[in-house]
């Protein structure tokens, strides 16, 4: 061929003998092989050679359309992935057509989702053929939505609703019950998933996730990750298997893991600039006197990294409080933080909750008489408020720089202006529904069902 195809960094492709007409590619010359995602891959033997069959989800954000395909295996092969692991994958050989044009190329089989595009085009299938330039896109032609339909209709598969878990530990909790209740009222199935009773097959073809006595959770559309922090090690770990299956997880693993660092935290919301009370941390007990000092003196906040609702968080009065506190929590090599202490909040704290960037309902908690901790769980009581312009911008991007879709955003309202005191991956919904009155569980369900672009069956 002499003239050679100009590609954009993604472009619509199709795979006629596979039954593909149209699959949206990411255009990536850095990657040698072409890929192919592809669910539920098994092999079998037509006359005497090695077959695969595999589903394959030609449109991005869904997994209701499915289409069958058959190949023969022409090679297996280590595959090196961007995220750097190796993988060992099926390669089979098809017709690719690129606009008018058409060869056979190789692809491999895998089933990781690269951020949404269900195929990869590598530079082997390309060479000779193509060139890119990156600044386009869709160069060989757009394919509306009403080819697709045409294209896809019926491979849709008839579905009454999403198939949703609930990755989290005590099915009684309010907020599990209100989530899992909310998802039935939308019409979905769900089912609570007790994070001690999932265990994975750690397989780079074959994922897989069981459930107690051996039942499997691969044909999940979605799983609402509520995992508390004594299980933050092992319940990242299950939704990190999810997302490597294509499922889809409302706070991903990586956010989590990140958010339950609070001083990784801390160090990530203060490079965006955003503001927090003074905060000093150190390890050695030498220096007690000057790590008060930087944080302003006494009275002044001392947290364990550890503690939940307020159990870790002690008020030092004066200077020799906060000392023999300090000195105490390090006798016990506990990781901690001093504060500056806001007075002037007066026991008082603002909740906002995050769901896809927006501020959905926000609380003022106010601390029990004689207590300077906002928690419900210490007896504080919870109000509606009204935030500012600066509280909200402050939540968002709070949510944002940790990479939470759901948040609980805590707020301190000091004469500097608002202050973040620290973010929750998964916020109760208890206080701030009771409050509001507002359906926050069915909002968190909306947003699942928005993200895979689920419609309510006519
Ligand atoms: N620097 C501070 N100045 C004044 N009050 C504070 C300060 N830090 C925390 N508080 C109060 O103490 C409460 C508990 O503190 P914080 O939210 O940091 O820890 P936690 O509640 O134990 O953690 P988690 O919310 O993860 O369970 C806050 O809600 C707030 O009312
Ligand atoms: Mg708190
Ligand atoms: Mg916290």
């Amino acid at each position: 061929m002499d003239e050679k195809i100009i590609v954009g960094s993604e472009e619509w492709l199709g795979f006629p003998s596979l039954g593909i007409p149209a699959i949206k590619a990411r255009v990536d010359s850095g990657a040698k092989t072409s890929s192919l995602h592809a669910d539920n891959i098994s092999t079998f033997k037509r006359n005497g050679t090695p077959w695969v069959t595999f589903e394959v989800h030609p449109l991005q954000n869904n997994r209701r359309t499915v289409v069958r395909c058959e190949a023969a295996v022409v090679d297996r092969r280590n595959i090196k992935s961007s995220n750097g692991t190796t993988e060992k994958r099926y390669v089979i050989s098809t017709q690719l057509s690129a606009g008018e044009h058409s060869w056979d190329v190789e692809l491999t089989l895998t089933n990781r989702d690269s951020m949404g595009y269900r195929m990869l085009l590598g530079r082997e299938a390309m060479r000779h053929r193509m060139l890119v330039d990156p600044a386009e896109s869709c160069n060989l032609g757009l394919i509306s939505k009403d080819q697709l339909k045409a294209h896809y209709g019926s491979h849709e598969q008839p579905q009454d609703g999403l198939k949703i878990g609930i990755l989290a530990s005590n099915p009684k909790l309010y907020s599990n019950q209100r989530l899992m209740e909310a998802a039935a009222e939308h019409g979905h199935q769900v089912t609570f998933l007790n994070m001690r009773h999932c265990y994975m097959k750690m397989d780079a073809e074959e994922p897989e996730i069981h459930y107690r006595g051996g039942r499997l959770l691969n044909d999940l559309d979605a799983v609402i990750t509520r995992i508390r922090p004594s299980m933050t090690f092992y319940g990242c770990a299950l939704a990190r298997q999810f997302e490597s299956m294509g499922i889809y997880t409302t706070n991903t693993s990586t956010a989590i893991t990140q958010s339950r660092d609070k001083l990784f935290s801390l160090q990530l919301l203060i490079k965006k600039g955003l503001n927090i009370p003074t905060t000093g941390f150190a390890n050695s007990p030498i220096d007690t006197s000057d790590l008060i000092d930087m944080v302003g003196g006494a009275p002044l906040i001392v947290k364990l990294l550890e503690g939940t609702q307020g159990s870790g968080v002690v008020l030092a009065e004066t200077r020799k409080a906060a000392e023999s506190v300090i000195n105490a929590f390090k006798a016990l090599h506990a990781n901690l933080l001093v504060q500056e202490f806001v007075k002037e909040a007066n026991g008082k704290d603002l909740r906002c909750f995050v769901i896809d960037n927006k501020v959905v309902a926000t609380i003022q908690r106010e601390a029990a008489p004689g207590e300077f901790r906002a928690n419900l769980h210490l007896g504080g009581t919870a109000s509606v408020v009204r935030i500012s312009q600066e509280e909200r911008k402050l939540a968002l991007d709070a949510a944002k720089t940790l990479g939470l879709k759901v948040a609980g955003v805590d707020i301190i309202r000091s004469s500097k202006g608002p202050l973040l005191l620290e973010v929750n991956s998964s916020p109760g919904l208890e206080g701030i529904e009771t409050a509001t009155g507002k359906d926050i569980a069915g909002m968190v369900i909306t947003s699942i069902e928005k993200k895979l672009r689920w419609k309510k069956p006519a």
